[in-house]
């Protein structure tokens, strides 16, 4: 991305605080005028102690000189303080308001993009969050700097030059010179650092998704005592980061030590020239004072030239990500729009094949039917893809290939916020929010009142367990137990009563009472309802309608339990090592005694 497309792209959300901009400029027109006073004034001082001194004037004309000298320098010092605190405020609340806007555009367009979008390697939580983060930081960085720093410096270093040519023309092309100097060293400094800054960007998302999955893995690493290789991990991260960083040292030092001797080189000709032309007559002795001034101010923004350019270049190489999230269009999720009236809830699964992003071929031509109100079970080992096909059915994906039609209708013609509405679904380990219980069960239905809520922690055989606690509904959810928090998501599902439900092997983390009493709340949510269960447990899918069982991404059979288990094949396979782990036997005799 080049700056004017850089330029291009945060104009719409500058456009919106023009008046901010207005009043920043305005302070900026005029501090670029007040920074040259200074200059002024040590003219006036030299050349007034000059005359003073060769005139041999009377003390009195030496104290009228000291109180106008004090007296301006004071004055202009409190009207640049005034312009100051003008730019800053006014820099500062641009900044603020460009952030928000940054900020809260990201995020309500990734969450319109696929679920894809967030299972590729490329923006893996850490990794997108570091992105976001920078993009955002530096975009607005870049805004504020522009106002307070770059505008300003650069305006007051060419109100400085038009005053060096106007002092004196040949004082004024010196000063000229050394500026495509200086902007030359410092575009070859950039560009030097452009490679070690986007290494840096690298090693930077690396480090901070590692230190997510240490956080999220911390239980795992303690228990096998791996300590030593998640530091290792971290500390190879850290050296590459570290040698990059040091290698960005080395350019700049160079660069810098370079810069400071152009600088000096033209600050020595203004002098040498100044004063030939002061012994020559042409000028007065403070001229000396004033030109070198003024040649500080036209060098001060060329001297910070390399750290603007180099954080204008991180701005660039941050917001090109920025960017690239929030135009990855193709990400969109897709919806038609299509809404019926009523689901009836048939799902139609024709010739499907699913490849995930990466390569790996989950499904390979599913045909199924789910009946409407009927429940629908999937069985298969680890890996055959029955999750798939309820990421398909919800369109967490779209099939490579084949057709899904609901009620006959292509599956992608419905708007995709009404299938969602109307289908639950309860996962193996659900996603607790940072809120209290009463949010996290509000989240199925976020204007339900609350006699609801209680009605489904009810049905979720969780209320009594709540009303034990000492905040009740308000008691933070994140700290409730794995059986618990699973009940929290299963009163959630009640509490927003969709026609469609998928279970993706709810009971899983459950103890046996509570799976006992998830399963006959489920029993109760699956009545006239269209339901697809996946679980390993015998007791949920036994008494489905129809049972399919799936094997490496096929269909294997499918029919009602007893007619499936004729068939000898995958489901009895599966079925009989399930009954053997179960120990029937010695089950049963405990069970006679
Ligand atoms: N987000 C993903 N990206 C890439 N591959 C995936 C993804 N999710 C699943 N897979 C792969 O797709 C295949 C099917 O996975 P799926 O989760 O559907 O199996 P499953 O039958 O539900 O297994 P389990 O009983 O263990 O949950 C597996 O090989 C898995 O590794």
């Amino acid at each position: 991305m080049t700056f004017y497309q850089l330029y291009k792209k945060l104009k719409p959300y500058v456009r919106p605080y023009r008046w901010i901009i207005g009043i920043t400029l305005f302070f900026t027109a005029l501090g670029s005028f007040v920074g040259q006073v200074n200059a002024f004034i040590m003219k006036y001082t030299v050349d007034g102690i000059s005359d003073y001194i060769t005139h041999q004037e009377t003390v009195r004309n030496g104290f009228l000189l000291l109180l106008f000298v004090g007296t301006a320098f004071i004055g202009k010092e409190l009207i640049h303080v005034f312009i100051q605190i003008g730019q800053k405020f006014y820099g500062e609340k641009l900044r603020i308001f460009i952030s928000k806007d940054l900020a809260q555009t990201i995020i309500n367009k990734i969450l319109t993009y696929n679920v894809s979008f967030f299972t590729s390697d490329d923006n893996q939580s850490g990794k997108l969050q570091t992105r976001i983060d920078k993009g955002v930081d530096s975009l607005t960085r870049l805004v504020q700097n522009f106002f307070i720093d770059i505008l300003p410096l650069f305006a007051t270093a060419l109100v400085a030059l038009l005053m060096m040519f106007y002092s004196n023309w040949i004082i004024g092309v010196i000063g000229l010179c050394v500026i495509p100097i200086y902007f030359y060293a410092s575009t070859k400094q950039a560009q030097r650092l452009k490679g070690s800054r986007q290494y840096i960007k690298k090693f930077r998302e690396e480090k901070s998704h590692g230190i997510i999955t240490i956080l999220e893995s911390i239980l795992v690493i303690k228990s096998f005592v791996r300590e030593d290789i998640e530091e290792e991990k971290q500390l190879q991260l850290q050296n590459n980061l570290t040698f990059a960083q040091i290698s960005i040292r080395k350019i700049r030092t160079l660069f810098e030590a370079s810069k400071d001797i152009i600088e000096q080189l033209g600050l020595t000709l203004i002098i040498l020239i100044t004063t030939y032309f002061i012994i020559n007559g042409q000028m007065t002795i403070g001229a000396i004072m004033f030109n070198i001034m003024l040649f500080n101010n036209v060098a001060a923004p060329i001297r910070q030239f390399h750290r603007i350019y180099g954080e204008m270049h991180d701005a660039l190489i941050y917001s090109e990500s920025y960017f690239e999230i929030l135009e990855a269009d193709s990400q969109k999720e897709q919806s038609g729009s299509y809404i019926p009236e009523k689901l009836k809830g048939k799902f139609e699964i024709k010739n499907v094949s699913f490849t995930y992003p990466n390569g790996t071929e989950a499904l390979k031509n599913i045909n199924i039917t789910i009946e409407p109100q009927e429940i629908t079970a999937l069985v298969g080992l680890s890996g055959a893809g029955k999750t798939t096909i309820v990421n398909l059915l919800d369109r967490f994906y779209e099939p490579s290939s084949g057709q899904i039609l609901l009620d006959g209708v292509p599956l992608q013609d419905y708007d995709t916020h009404f299938l969602r509405e109307n289908i639950g679904l309860v996962l193996q380990k659900n996603h607790i929010f940072n809120g209290s219980i009463e949010e996290n069960i509000r989240y199925g239905n976020p204007t339900a009142p609350f006699e609801e809520v209680i009605d489904a922690a009810k049905k979720a055989h969780i209320h009594e367990q709540i009303m034990e606690m000492p905040d009740k509904y308000n008691t933070k959810a994140l700290n409730l137990s794995g059986g618990q928090q699973q009940r929290i998501a299963i009163a959630r599902l009640f509490l927003k009563n969709p026609p469609i439900i998928f279970l993706d092997e709810p009971t899983a983390s459950l103890d046996a009472i509570a799976t006992e009493q998830i399963k006959n709340s489920i029993d109760a949510i699956k009545q006239n309802r269209t339901v697809i269960i996946i679980s390993h447990s015998i007791s949920q899918i036994i008494d489905s309608d129809t049972i399919y069982s799936m094997n490496k991404g096929r269909i294997a059979e499918c029919g009602s339990h007893e007619e499936i288990y004729q068939m000898g094949g995958t489901y009895s396979q599966i079925f009989d090592s399930m009954v053997r782990s179960l120990n029937i036997e010695k089950i049963s005799q405990t069970i006679k005694k």
